[in-house]
């Protein structure tokens, strides 16, 4: 029996992912795509955003959310028992899509392929590898890399890296396709940008534009590159955070270490909070003041849904470093009227001063 081939997309927080997954799907032509999403933060909203999407031949059950922490780390728990279900339905779909955590290490989740309950029923087509164009072009994974890059050439297990560049360089290594995405926004910088990565990737791996994830499905599916069986290529960072000391000696037997990579990379360094809030008058200036907050408390992402004033839609609000988003997405129907927004941050926001900028913004002008 055939394999089913089952594609990784990963990349940083906000850099299109559901975006790309949803044009996939929406030109997928008939192919029966199943998809697990993985979310960072209590609220679903991706899995929401793609339930919603209303795609011929995706049903509501075709949609499989992971909500339950990131699933580089919850692998056996959560990943497992989901694709073995997907496996098992009367119908199995022809393609699973996985998209993955923005905070995830993409690594842990392909070498989960080789479990014995998937291993001769499943392989990886390929890891696609989103980034964020903009944000990358301006340098907000690696602030310093020139001297990234010579300690690491120095000495591969010290402390050197943030926790930003650190998943960004795990996800390029794992990439076997990278989508430089929001061309759009660059203002003809996206060539450059891609040049750059396609001289740090991996041999062989691709590397294109595009806009708003418009990448056709016949590019990004049937790559056909069983990538469970080339982990050795895939590196990821050591992720040093509490292991010095046995930092040391990595380079040997890396089974042991596997488990302690799926269990700390990291996320400890960020943190989400999910803000409740009233309906709000009047949209455009809630936007302008969660552009404001996030620039005060430098956070990494926000998104949720929101109730306005007077409107039976429902308002989605994304936000992504300094640019906010808004779109009417669809009526809130049979879920709860309600403003619900999800705040990711490097560890240490100050959630309680977040909150009430966010009230305080959410109530101007009710008066
Ligand atoms: N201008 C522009 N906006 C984009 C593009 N791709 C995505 N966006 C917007 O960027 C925001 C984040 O997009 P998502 O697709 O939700 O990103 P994601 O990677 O799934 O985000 P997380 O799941 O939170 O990590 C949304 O507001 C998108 O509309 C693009 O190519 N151009």
């Amino acid at each position: 029996m055939a394999k089913i081939p089952a594609t990784v997309v990963t990349g940083f927080l906000g850099a299109g992912k559901t975006t790309l997954v949803r044009h996939l799907l929406t030109h997928a032509h008939g192919r029966r795509i199943a998809l697990i999403v993985n979310e960072f933060g209590e609220l679903g909203v991706d899995g929401e955003i793609l339930r919603g999407c209303g795609v011929e031949n995706c049903s509501d059950d075709d949609v499989v959310e992971l909500a339950n922490g990131c699933i580089c780390c919850t692998v056996a728990d959560d990943f497992l028992p989901a694709m073995t279900a997907l496996l098992d339905r009367p119908n199995p779909p022809e393609h699973i899509v996985i998209e993955t955590s923005g905070l995830a290490l993409p690594q842990p989740l392909v070498r989960a392929f080789n479990w014995p309950e998937v291993r001769s029923r499943l392989t990886v087509d390929g890891v696609v590898t989103v980034v964020d164009g903009p944000a990358v072009a301006a340098g907000r994974f690696a602030a310093d890399e020139a001297r990234v890059d010579a300690q690491r050439a120095a000495d591969e297990s010290i402390d050197h890296e943030t926790p930003l560049s650190e998943l960004f360089e795990d996800q390029l290594a794992c990439a076997d396709m990278i989508v430089v995405n929001k061309a759009d926004l660059m203002e003809g910088g996206a060539p450059a940008l891609a040049a750059r990565l396609r001289g740090r990737a991996r041999r062989g791996v691709q590397v294109i534009e595009a806009a708003m994830g418009a990448v056709d499905p016949a590019v990004l599916l049937g790559l056909g590159i069983g990538a469970e069986d080339d982990m050795e290529a895939r590196h990821e960072l050591h992720h040093h955070h509490h292991h010095h000391d046995d930092d040391a000696d990595h380079h040997g037997d890396h089974h042991d270490d596997d488990h302690e990579h799926e269990h700390e990379h990291g996320h400890d360094e960020f943190e989400s909070f999910s803000v409740d809030l009233p309906e709000l008058p009047d949209p455009a200036a809630f936007q302008r003041a969660v552009s404001e907050t996030i620039a005060a408390h430098d956070l990494l992402r926000v998104k949720g849904f929101c109730a306005v004033a007077g409107k039976p839609m429902r308002l989605l609000i994304q936000a992504v470093g300094p640019r906010v988003d808004a779109h009417y997405d669809r009526p809130f129907g049979a879920d709860p009227r309600a403003t619900r927004l999800v705040v990711i941050g490097l560890a240490g926001i100050d959630r309680a001063a977040v909150a009430a900028a966010l009230e305080a913004a959410a109530r101007a002008q009710a008066a």
